[in-house]
């Protein structure tokens, strides 16, 4: 098949891949990563940790079950750029209001079709995660040009972009049921699922913005503390550390997920460092080193903190340990606190796209709220 609006998706190493135009004609640029999901493309595109990034499906077909008006994880589709292999022509699903191309195309996301993402996986996989460039239409320019433009993009290492996608102002998700608790989550670019699985527990969620003061959430006088997901090099939040040293001396329950896993790490005086090509699916094996169980999980992270699978190091707050790692390759996956109400996973609880092994976490942060839990 000749292609009728060609696209070329560029990396940094010179590497180029031809295919041809989807959702936005136009040029993008971002960091070139892949995830394994075989579903949940809808909750991967509005993901706001995706911010600057191209991201590849290693799912050959995407599209089949259209765009709904229920699945939404933040109100916008956040990644740069889009590389499948083959889009669905004809999107069927009940509740498929439109199709995927045509929504890209509403919000202005540039893609890239008909490429071999088996092929591209297998680079990125080898070589790492790198910056990339998708261009078509009269953007597509020559190679040297495109490549020049990808060369002189933004790294992702040092990358502050929190503040691209935190809340404007504060909301509150109500409690459902009986309010048992206040939750003040901090915003570095929460999904919606995750105030919502707090919510079926009785939690009312104040979700703040990202350069919230300690005082003004301890205005909310809250049960417990929440560090959300969020986008760009955890290296950057040096408010957010702070905050979470603050929360930590005053013994508040604090819980996080993701970035917020690399926010505790850091407070706690461990590295973060950039993972060759990091972990992005909903199938990655997850190690309890206390119990030994694995848990299957729901993943979107390029760094990692620094630390050994089951380490116990003594912080600023007292005893912590290393409580989860990576079966496939041994990173850091959970952190917890052995003398203060302080733990937090580098993988995605509220699961949206993914599996529910992980969804007791929530419990236990309510464990830790009424003083029942381990810490
Ligand atoms: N989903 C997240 O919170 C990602 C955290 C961080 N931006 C990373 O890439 O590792």
């Amino acid at each position: 098949m000749t292609a009728h609006n060609p696209a070329a998706l560029v990396l940094e190493d010179g590497r180029i891949f031809r295919g041809e135009a989807y959702g936005e004609t136009g040029s993008t640029l971002g960091e070139v990563v892949f995830t394994t999901g075989m579903t949940g493309y809808q909750e991967t595109l509005t993901d706001p940790s995706y911010h600057r990034q191209i991201v590849v499906q290693t799912a050959p077909q995407i599209g089949n079950t259209g765009w709904n008006d229920e699945d939404d994880e933040s109100s916008r589709i956040w990644v740069a750029g889009y590389a499948v292999r083959d889009p669905a022509r004809m999107p069927s699903n009940w509740r498929s209001a439109r199709s995927l191309d045509q929504e890209l195309r509403e919000q202005g996301i540039v893609g890239i079709s008909g490429i071999d993402t088996r092929t591209l996986t297998r680079h990125v996989r080898e070589s790492g995660a790198m910056r990339g460039g998708i261009f078509s239409g009269a953007e597509l320019g020559s190679d040297e040009r495109m490549l020049a433009q990808v060369t002189g993009s933004a790294e992702m290492v040092g990358a502050s972009l929190a503040g691209d996608v935190t809340t404007d102002g504060t909301y509150v998700v109500p409690a459902i049921g009986e309010r048992r608790f206040t939750v003040a989550a901090l915003d570095l670019g929460i999904k919606s699922n995750t105030p919502r699985m707090m919510a079926a527990r009785g939690i009312e969620v104040h979700v703040l913005p990202l350069q919230t003061s300690f005082d003004q959430l301890l205005d909310l006088a809250p049960d417990g503390v929440f560090l959300s997901n969020g986008p760009g090099d955890p290296a950057t939040t040096g408010a957010q550390i702070e905050l979470t040293k603050q929360v930590l001396d005053r013994g508040l329950p604090l819980f996080g997920i993701c970035f917020g896993n690399q926010v505790l790490g850091r407070a706690l005086g461990r590295g973060t460092y950039k993972l060759r090509y990091g972990h992005r699916g909903i199938n990655v094996p997850v190690i309890d080193a206390q119990s030994g169980k694995v848990a299957i999980t729901a993943q979107n992270h390029g760094f990692a903190v620094e630390g050994e699978p089951g380490e116990r190091f003594d912080t600023d707050f007292g005893r912590a340990v290393v409580s989860h790692h990576c079966a496939n390759d041994g990173a850091v996956e959970g952190l917890q606190l052995l003398d203060r109400p302080a733990f937090s996973v580098q993988y995605h609880p509220e699961a949206a796209a993914g599996p529910h092994d992980a969804a007791p976490l929530f419990d236990c942060f309510v464990d830790l709220m009424s003083g029942s839990g381990a810490s």
